[in-house]
């Protein structure tokens, strides 16, 4: 139990983040029921074991509504929905259904020439309103060395853009979500304008190759919470998925000192922090990372 009688005092004054992993498919149908299942066993556990009042932030994997198939599906998934938002609408649901801020991984959502789509992470409140949207900025065209050696995201995504609607914080309650998605991970710059934003949690839906996701993973979510001094919560795809890719799993949720509080290596499910402000002010408050060069 972590229940004291302040916090009865004050409603939702705790928060509590989790993040869930999947192995996400190429049926929307099935993925929603697996994210509702999920979220199901998640809020029953979270209620049996502790107060209800606190606010509750969920992270979903990139791609959680259709992973495995070629990227030409997104893009019909994107056109076929971008008339009645289904996706947005079924997210927003179950982010409602469940009382929880959902931060819903990423779908596909129809870019500004029906030719492409934005690789996007929506926010949804636990009254089923959407809080925000970011649209991936970097994009992952690289050479792996795995069985599907050549990723080239641009081919039929749209970057996000580099500006203020884009890159900003959404303000909850307690805490100031800032937005990243995948491969961002690797380019501190983002987080970085995050911070300075106020942003005291940063989410990273992932869907990371087992090759680079060994050999990174771990140490550039250290190292972006190290240096921003935030939480950090990275839910990620894993095992092998329906065109033979592989992904990394090992969501975790990471402390501003860069402790891993919680993982999950493989496997579908979910991981939980209790989010501690009185941790992260006095990491700030201490080592404060100033730099001059930063004007
Ligand atoms: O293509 C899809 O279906 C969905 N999108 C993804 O899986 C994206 C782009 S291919 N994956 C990454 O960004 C992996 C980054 C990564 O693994 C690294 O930075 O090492």
């Amino acid at each position: 139990m972590v229940n004291t009688s302040t916090m009865q005092d004050q409603p939702n004054s705790q928060v509590l983040l989790s993040a869930i992993q999947l192995s996400s498919c190429t049926d929307v149908e099935i993925n929603l029921q697996s994210i509702a299942k999920q979220l199901s066993q998640l809020t029953e556990q979270q209620l049996a074991s502790d107060s209800q009042n606190h606010q509750h932030i969920v992270v979903l994997p990139e791609c959680c509504l259709l992973f495995g198939a070629k990227d030409s599906e997104q893009l019909n998934l994107a056109q076929k929905t971008a008339d009645n938002q289904y996706l947005h609408q079924q997210l927003a649901k179950l982010a409602k259904q469940f009382q929880v801020y959902l931060v819903a991984g990423t779908i596909p959502i129809l870019g500004s020439k029906n030719d492409k789509f934005t690789n996007s992470s929506c926010v949804f409140s636990p009254l089923g309103e959407q809080l925000g949207q970011y649209d991936k900025i970097h994009l992952f065209d690289v050479e792996v060395t795995d069985n599907t050696q050549s990723y080239c995201e641009s081919r039929y995504t749209q970057a996000g853009a580099i500006n203020d609607s884009n890159i900003s914080i959404v303000k909850t309650p307690l805490v100031n979500i800032g937005l990243t998605v995948c491969f961002d991970l690797r380019f501190p710059q983002l987080f970085q304008k995050l911070s300075q934003q106020g942003a005291n949690v940063i989410t990273v839906p992932s869907a990371f190759t087992q090759v680079t996701g060994e050999a990174h993973w771990q140490t550039l979510l250290q190292a972006r919470a190290i240096e921003n001094q935030m939480y950090i919560i990275a839910a990620g795809q894993e095992g092998t998925h329906e065109n033979g890719r592989k992904t990394w799993g090992h969501s975790m949720i990471i402390s501003p000192w860069g402790d891993i509080l919680t993982c999950l290596a493989q496997g579908e499910g979910f991981i939980s922090a209790v989010y501690d402000p009185a941790h992260l002010a006095d990491i700030r408050q201490r080592m404060p990372l100033k730099s001059p060069l930063s004007k």
